[in-house]
């Protein structure tokens, strides 16, 4: 298999820029290939068909192993492996399918409406706004209403917040600070305790209820609903709000596109809302907000020809995958009709921002869900007019803007 060589990884740390310029040299030796970060030797994969092999086909040889994650998500369904995985994904999984999500509808159309009422006061004064952060405290207030049916408060946005620092302070490569990090999780479990209080209370369905109600996966101490309330939490919040962000900067840039969503039909048409999936679905190709999938072999395998070992650890990269120009013509270039009848649906491993195979992401559904409601709302009622730096891409845990999205929001009328 072609390998970086130690000198190239070396030259990379050196140069200290984003760990997606050495993913980027290692795509560029081939569709799948190797380096060594220090003495773990990693396998990167974005060849489509060498993606389905290990997602789709064979996910008992690539299986999820320690994850980073694991002192703030304990043992939620994203980071356990083996029966406990399939016990909670066969317990969430109807809660989370497109009908199962409509549930969630009104939580998901109050929190879009606590946006417009907020952009609407903006657009009076001309204050300029930074929709980043408008973007977080929306996706933590859909979650936060689909738990416990209530409105977020700024003490419960506030410890919750905490829950990014951990991930970013796991992620990073240096020590983290242990003590910021234990009181910041337990910022997190207080609100986490407060969710899981107010869901047993709550009469209406919430993401919780199927592990409140079961008798199949016991949790006496009430650890495995917190686990899986974090769960969502950080699954869910920053990935979306990272993609909205995108959404609405590439709208700005590319305003004809945003027309031509909204000309497709009227208000609540069919029509219009596949125009702004189409908008969703190719922000999510240009920045698919999680940057790498990680697997680990539990024997040895042949991977697009190339023989490897047990125990070796292998990434996957939508993002290298969604910009191969074989793939993708012009890839850098935001075409919303690539996904928009009648062009045809991506083949399989071609596209895949929301992973593949049966650990392919519980949340689809929910939150594409919640990015609709949300631009069907928000793009016929208002302009927006970026004030101030642009924000980059940084390849993080996810790949998010490098800093706020200043902008001045105006009314229009459709
Ligand atoms: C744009 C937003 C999102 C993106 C890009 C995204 C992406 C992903 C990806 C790529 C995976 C697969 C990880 C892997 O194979 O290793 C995943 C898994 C998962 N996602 Fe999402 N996600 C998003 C939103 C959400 C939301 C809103 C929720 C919850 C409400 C959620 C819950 C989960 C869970 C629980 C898993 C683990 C599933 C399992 O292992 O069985 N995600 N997500």
């Amino acid at each position: 298999m072609p390998e970086l060589s130690r000198a190239e990884v070396a030259a990379w740390k050196a140069a200290g820029t984003p760990v997606v310029d050495l993913l980027g040299r290692a795509h560029r030796l081939g569709p799948v290939s190797g380096f060594r970060l220090g003495d773990r030797p990693v396998v990167l994969v974005t060849d489509p068909e060498a993606v389905r092999h290990v997602l789709a086909r064979h996910p008992d040889r690539y299986v999820k192993r320690s994850h980073r994650m694991r002192h703030l998500l304990g043992d939620g369904v994203l980071t356990v492996d083996g029966p406990a995985w399939r016990g909670q994904r066969r317990l969430f999984q109807p809660q989370f399918t497109v009908q199962g999500v409509r549930r969630y509808e009104r939580a998901m159309r109050d929190a879009v409406a606590d946006v417009a009422r907020a952009w609407s006061a903006s657009a009076r004064t001309g204050e300029p706004r930074d929709l980043v952060a408008d973007m977080r405290r929306f996706t933590i207030d859909v979650i936060w209403r689909a738990t416990t049916g209530l409105p977020l408060d700024d003490t419960t946005h506030r410890q919750l917040l905490a829950a990014a620092r951990i991930v970013a302070a796991v992620a990073a490569i240096g020590p983290a600070d242990t003590a910021d990090l234990e009181r910041d999780l337990a910022e997190v479990d207080a609100a986490a305790g407060r969710a899981v209080a107010a869901a047993r209370a709550n009469g209406d369905p919430g993401i919780l209820d199927a592990l409140l109600d079961t008798v199949e996966l016991p949790d006496p101490d009430g650890r495995l609903v917190r686990d899986n309330f974090v769960t969502f939490l950080v699954a869910g919040y920053e990935t979306t709000a990272a993609t909205l962000s995108w959404l609405l900067l590439l709208l700005h840039d590319h305003p004809g596109d945003r027309e031509w969503a909204l000309a497709q039909g009227p208000a609540g048409s069919a029509a219009r809302t596949a125009a702004i999936r189409a908008l969703i679905s190719e922000t999510l190709r240009l920045y698919p907000a999680a940057l790498l999938l990680f697997r680990d072999t539990t024997e040895d395998d042949v991977l697009a020809g190339h023989r490897i070992g047990k125990d070796t650890t292998v990434a996957l990269c939508a993002y290298l995958t969604h910009r191969i120009p074989q793939l993708w013509p012009d890839p850098e270039r935001f075409e919303p009709r690539r996904f928009h009848e009648p062009a045809p649906r991506p083949a399989l491993g071609t596209y895949y921002p929301l992973g593949l195979g049966p650990r392919t992401c519980l949340g689809a559904q929910f939150t594409l869900q919640e990015m609709t409601l949300l631009a069907e709302t928000l793009l016929p009622a208002f302009e927006f007019a970026l004030v101030g730096e642009r924000p980059r891409p940084a390849f993080d845990i996810t790949i998010h803007p490098d800093g706020p999205l200043l902008a001045r929001v105006s009314a229009r009328g459709e």
